[in-house]
């Protein structure tokens, strides 16, 4: 299962913010979105998890129906996004918000759903969640808030995953379980992971292919080697950035330069 997005045209209030966009988000693969502030990304993401019309385009599964003509709850256990903002519910336990994510599979009766509790067992597990079940979520710090609702959507249980960026708020080693996880769903679950990402050595090293995006239109995609390209990042992002490739790993690996790299200090290392 994957998801694609076809010319698609998207606007707020008449204003056109991205113009023009195909992305594809391919199973068994990370796709990585890139760009500066404003760019569009989020936007995109919104539109292929149909929480944003488009005015133009299309969101189609691979066989190329049309992801915009399933009913909400037949979209919800193909396709789930992680979104940057939402709203906390207060006095909810964690292991209700992550139970949020099975809705698409409850109906009217209790036993409708008989792999609920083990997708929300192994959901909380993975995102190191389980220890905090039982506590309130509008009582958890930023970052743990964030893995619970990675969980909500893991709980979810869908072929397609979308993430805003997901290591926002996070510190080192949960930003590291969290790009180890995407590939761990990519690689042993067949899952198509499409993710905004502001670091693009982060980018470079967990996804297959990258789309960079420039002004609403993107303005390359491929493997982080054929798009993390110098001059194309310096004048995107409209600072000078330096690209290298490390000589063990293969890795891609881009370094923006600023006054700040060039105190004496520094230049004599
Ligand atoms: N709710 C909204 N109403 C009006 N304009 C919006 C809204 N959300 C985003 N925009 C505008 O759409 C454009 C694209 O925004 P978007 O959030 O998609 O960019 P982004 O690349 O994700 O940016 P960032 O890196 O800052 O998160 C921006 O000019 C933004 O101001």
């Amino acid at each position: 299962m994957g998801l694609a997005g076809v010319d698609l045209r998207l606007g707020y209030h008449g204003r056109r913010v991205v113009d023009g966009a195909s992305i594809g988000i391919e199973p068994a693969s990370v796709t990585a979105l890139v760009g500066p502030n404003g760019s569009g990304k989020s936007t995109l993401l919104r539109a292929l998890a149909r929480l944003h019309r488009p005015e133009d385009g299309q969101v189609e599964f691979p066989d190329g129906s049309d992801a915009l003509a399933l009913s909400a709850k037949e979209f919800a256990r193909k396709v789930t996004l992680l979104s940057q903002s939402r709203p906390t519910p207060s006095g909810v336990s964690v292991r209700d918000v992550v139970g949020y994510g099975r809705h698409p599979y409850r109906g009217r009766w209790r036993n409708d759903d008989p792999d609920g509790n083990t997708a929300i067992t192994n959901a909380m597990d993975v995102t190191g969640v389980t220890a905090m079940a039982d506590r309130a979520v509008d009582e958890l710090s930023g970052g743990e808030l964030q893995r619970v609702w990675l969980a909500t959507c893991l709980a979810q249980d869908t072929g397609v995953l979308l993430l805003d960026e997901p290591t926002t708020f996070l510190d080192l080693r949960y930003q590291i379980e969290i790009l180890d996880l995407m590939r761990d769903l990519a690689d042993d679950h067949g899952v198509a992971v499409g993710v905004v990402l502001h670091d693009l050595n982060q980018a470079a090293a967990v996804a297959d292919r990258v789309a960079l995006l420039d002004r609403g239109r993107v303005r390359a995609t491929g493997t982080p080697a054929e798009v993390l390209e110098a001059a194309a990042l310096s004048e995107t992002y409209g600072i000078r950035i330096d690209v290298s490739t490390d000589s063990a790993t293969g890795l891609i690996a881009t370094q923006p330069v600023g006054r700040h790299l060039q105190r004496p200090a520094l230049q004599s290392s």
